[in-house]
Parts: C-alpha cells; structure tokens; sequence
C-alpha cells in the first residue's frame, strides 16, 4: 500500500521528510473525503472558469512537480462563484502522482487513490497584493482539484505530456505560450470544498479547496510520461519524480460540503 511507497519515498526525497504535521495545524490538507459525510450546501453556488489560453507562459521542473505558470499580472484568468468570496487569478497548475496506478492522489475518497491528482492554484487578488502575500492569509487561495484515472487517452493533456522530455531535471525549464487548462477539468459541476492548507512546505492554512467529484480519463503512456520525470538536477545520480504526494491529515474539526446531492 501507500505506507511503503512512503519509507521509499521518504528515502527518496528530502521534501517529504519535512515535518509531516506542523505544530497547531487544524487545517491541514490533504484529506479522506468520505462521502457520506459530507454535507449538501444548496446555497453553494456553481464555479465559473474563464481562463485566456494566451496567458500560458511556461512549464518547469521545480524538482518537487512539474507546473505550467501562467501570467498573473491581469484578471484575465481568473474563478469565481462555488465556495469563494471573491474572484481568484490562475497561478500555475500541477500534479502529484504514483510509481504505480494503486497510487499517487494526494486527496483520496472512501480511502481510494487515484493514480494522480491535478492541482489548479488561484490567489485572492482582490484582497491581497501579491500572490506571496496571499499564501499566508486564510481565504489567499484556491486550489481546484482534479483526479486523474486509468482510461482513454486525453488529447488536452497529450500537449502538455509531449513537451516533458525538455523538462526532465530539475530546474529545466520550457516556453509553453498557448493552453487553456479547463480542457483538464471534468464538464460534471460537482464538486466538494473544504478549508484546507498547501500540501507542501511552508503548509500554511490559506486553501479553500473545490475538489471535482468525477476525474478525468488518461491513459498508461501518458502516466508513464510523468514518471520519467526526475526529482535531480542534470549529472546528479537519476531519481525518478514519483510518489510526490502528502500522506494523508487529520480532518480535525472540519466539515466537507458537497455542491450536489
Ligand atoms: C510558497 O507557496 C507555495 C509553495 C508550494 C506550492 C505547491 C504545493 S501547495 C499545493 S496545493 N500543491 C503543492 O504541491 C504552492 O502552491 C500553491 C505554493
Ligand atoms: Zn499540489
């Protein structure tokens, strides 16, 4: 099961040996997200995504992912409506995923994994000047959630899968100048949110998290693409990028909501 890909993992990759609960964390993520237990909000309202493909910069190996960044400088990509407040400018997005297919989701639900799990990070600029600023503020992100799943081949993906090769190291970077992400997410509305935290360090407590209840379908060849990805820098000794997910925290004094019934 996961446990042990988490000693390899641990003596894979320094990152997650950082601390795995910070002291007085109470709303850490990832978590368990048990459906029957979470609770229908009919006044949550649908999300609306409006992203301008022009807005894609590049993808880099950060040596933890590999992301795709986006210029944030405008309101040009942005969500709003669902749990939110406000409207949240695009960031960046990026996955964690497994050596393996039993694994590599960093949220599970009823305690299953997914093979990999898309993460889509927006920030609070109407509240807060920066994006810096924002990670450390309550209500600074958010975070869409993605599942990924063994099935057909995704052709939105398959661009993003066909530039990796010029991102193998770490700290490699590539022009990535047109892709518009919502072709990743599921056209189903429904989704869970929670209030989470950012699922490596610095972990603070500023996520609101809509997790989309139906993944989308890719392929074998195309997980496999992800894992020949390193975690090492041109000339170290080779160390696949896998099984770069956080294991699992406590829900602690938390309520999942669903927007569907
Ligand atoms: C300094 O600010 C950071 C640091 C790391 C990440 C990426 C983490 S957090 C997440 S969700 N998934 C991940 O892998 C950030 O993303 C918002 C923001
Ligand atoms: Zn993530």
């Amino acid at each position: 099961g996961a446990c042990c890909s988490y000693r390899l993992r641990d003596a894979l990759h320094p990152l997650w040996q950082s601390p795995l609960t910070i002291p007085g964390g109470t709303r850490q993520s990832p978590i368990n997200i048990q459906w029957r237990d979470s609770v229908y909000d009919p006044f949550l309202k649908p999300l609306k995504i409006s992203y301008d493909p022009t807005t894609c910069l590049h993808i880099w190996n950060n040596g933890y992912s590999f992301l795709v960044e986006f210029d944030d400088s405008t309101d040009r990509s942005i969500i709003v409506g669902g749990p939110l407040e406000n409207q949240y400018r695009l960031k960046q997005f990026h996955f964690h995923w497994g050596a393996i297919n039993e694994w590599g989701s960093e949220h599970t639900v009823d305690s299953k994994f997914y093979p990999a799990e898309l993460h889509l990070v927006h920030w609070n600029a109407v509240v807060y000047p920066t994006f810096e600023e924002a990670v450390m503020e309550g209500n600074g992100l958010a975070v869409i959630g993605v599942f990924l799943k063994l099935g057909a081949h995704h052709e939105g993906l398959q661009t993003l899968v066909d530039a990796l090769p010029a991102v193998k190291h770490k700290d490699t970077v590539v022009e990535f100048d047109v892709f518009d992400p919502s072709c990743l997410i599921p056209s189903c509305p429904d989704y869970w949110t929670y209030a989470g935290s950012l699922t490596t360090p610095p972990l603070t407590e500023s996520v609101t998290w809509i997790i989309k209840k139906q993944p989308i379908e890719v392929d074998e060849n195309q997980l496999e693409a992800f894992r020949m990805l390193l975690f090492t820098s041109d000339g170290e000794e080779e160390k696949r990028m896998v099984d770069n997910f956080r294991p699992l925290q406590p829900l602690m004094n938390r309520t999942v909501r669903s927007s569907f019934q």
